[in-house]
C-alpha cells in the first residue's frame, strides 16, 4: 500500500523548493504527497519579491482535512513564516497523536529574503522542536536555533547538543554553508548520543535552489516507507547529491535541483559509502 505524507510549507511559484519541491520529491520516491500550504511566495530562481502568509485557521484546516480523512505516515514542515502558525500546527500534530515529525527549520532563502519572522523563534523552539522526529537545520539556521557562532566542528556538535536538549530525537546539520566541505558532509546527532556523517562530492554549481526541502522532503518519504533512521539519511543524501550534481541551468538565477535525476542516474543511486559510522 502506498503512503501518504504531508508538507505543511510555503508554495514556491518557481518550482524549486518549497511544497513544489517537496511533491516532486515525494513522487519520485514513491509516497503519496498531500499539502497544507503556509504561505505563497511570489519567487523564481532571481529570488523571492512577495510573501503572502494563509491564516492560521486555514493552515490548520489544511491539515484537519488531511489527517481527518488519510492515515499520514510522516509529516515534514518548512516555511512556517509566523509564530501563530506553528502554534496552530504545533496544536494540530498534538491532536492527531504526533506522527513521525522532519522538521527543514526554513528561515532565509539564497537571496536573502526572510522566510520566518524573528517573532516566530522562540515558537519553533520551544512548540514545535520538542515534537520533532528529526530537525535538519543549515549551518545559519543551527546559530539562530542554538544562539551561538558555529565556526568550527566542536561548534557543530554543540549546537547540536543544544537542539537534542530541546527535545528532538536527531538533528542533521547539513553542510552546505560550511567552508571547505569537499565531502558534502553532513553530520547526524541522536538522543541516544550515536553520531554519522553522510557525505557525497562537492559540486561547484551555482543552481542550488531548493536542495534544502528537496533533502528533507527525501527523507520524509523514506521515513514514512518505514526505512531506519540511518538508511533514510543514507537514502535522501543520494536524493539531493543526484539532484544537485545533475542541477538545471534554467532561469537566470539560481536554477533548481534536478528531482528525477536520483531515478534517472542510477550511478549515484549505487554509490554506497555516503554514510560514514563514527
Ligand atoms: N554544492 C553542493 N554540492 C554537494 N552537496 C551540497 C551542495 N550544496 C548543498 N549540498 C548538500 O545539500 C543538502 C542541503 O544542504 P544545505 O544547502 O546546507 O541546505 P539549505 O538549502 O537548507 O541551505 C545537504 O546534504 C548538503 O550537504
Ligand atoms: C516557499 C519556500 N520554502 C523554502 C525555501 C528555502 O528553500 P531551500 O531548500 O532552503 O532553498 P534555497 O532558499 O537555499 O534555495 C524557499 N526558497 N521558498
Amino acid at each position: 500500500m502506498v503512503q501518504v505524507v504531508m508538507t505543511v510549507a510555503g508554495s514556491d511559484s518557481g518550482g524549486g523548493a518549497g511544497i513544489q519541491a517537496d511533491l516532486k520529491t515525494f513522487q519520485e520516491l514513491g509516497v503519496f504527497g498531500t499539502t497544507a500550504v503556509t504561505a505563497i511566495t511570489v519567487q523564481n530562481t532571481k529570488g523571492v519579491r512577495e510573501v503572502c502568509p494563509m491564516t492560521p485557521a486555514v493552515v490548520a484546516d489544511q491539515m484537519d482535512a488531511i489527517l481527518e480523512d488519510f492515515d499520514v505516515a510522516c509529516i515534514k514542515t518548512g516555511m512556517l513564516f509566523s509564530a501563530d502558525i506553528i502554534r496552530a500546527v504545533a496544536q494540530k500534530l498534538h491532536e492527531f497523536n504526533r506522527p513521525l515529525l522532519v522538521i527543514d527549520p526554513v528561515m532565509i532563502a539564497k537571496g536573502g529574503q526572510s522566510l520566518l519572522l524573528e517573532e516566530a523563534i522562540t515558537a519553533l523552539k520551544t512548540e514545535l522542536l520538542p515534537l520533532a522526529t528529526i530537525v535538519t537545520p543549515n549551518i545559519p539556521e543551527a546559530e539562530v536555533l542554538a544562539e551561538m557562532k558555529i565556526e568550527t566542528q566542536e561548534d557543530v556538535e554543540v549546537a547540536a547538543k543544544k537542539l537534542l536538549q530541546l527535545g528532538v530525537k536527531a538533528v542533521v546539520m547539513k553542510g552546505g554553508h560550511r567552508k571547505n566541505n569537499e565531502n558534502a558532509e553532513d553530520i547526524v546527532y541522536m538522543e541516544n548520543g550515536e553520531q554519522f556523517t553522510v557525505s557525497a562530492k562537492w559540486v561547484e554549481t551555482k543552481d542550488t535552489h531548493g536542495t534544502g526541502c528537496t533533502f528533507s522532503a527525501a527523507l520524509t518519504a523514506e521515513l514514512a516507507k518505514g526505512v531506519p533512521l540511518q538508511k533514510a539519511i543514507g537514502t535522501a543524501k543520494q536524493f539531493i547529491q543526484a539532484a544537485i550534481s545533475h542541477g538545471l541551468s534554467i532561469g537566470h538565477g539560481h536554477g533548481p535541483t534536478n528531482h528525477f535525476a536520483y531515478r534517472t542516474f542510477n550511478e549515484v543511486k549505487m554509490k554506497e559509502d555516503v554514510i560514514n559510522e563514527s
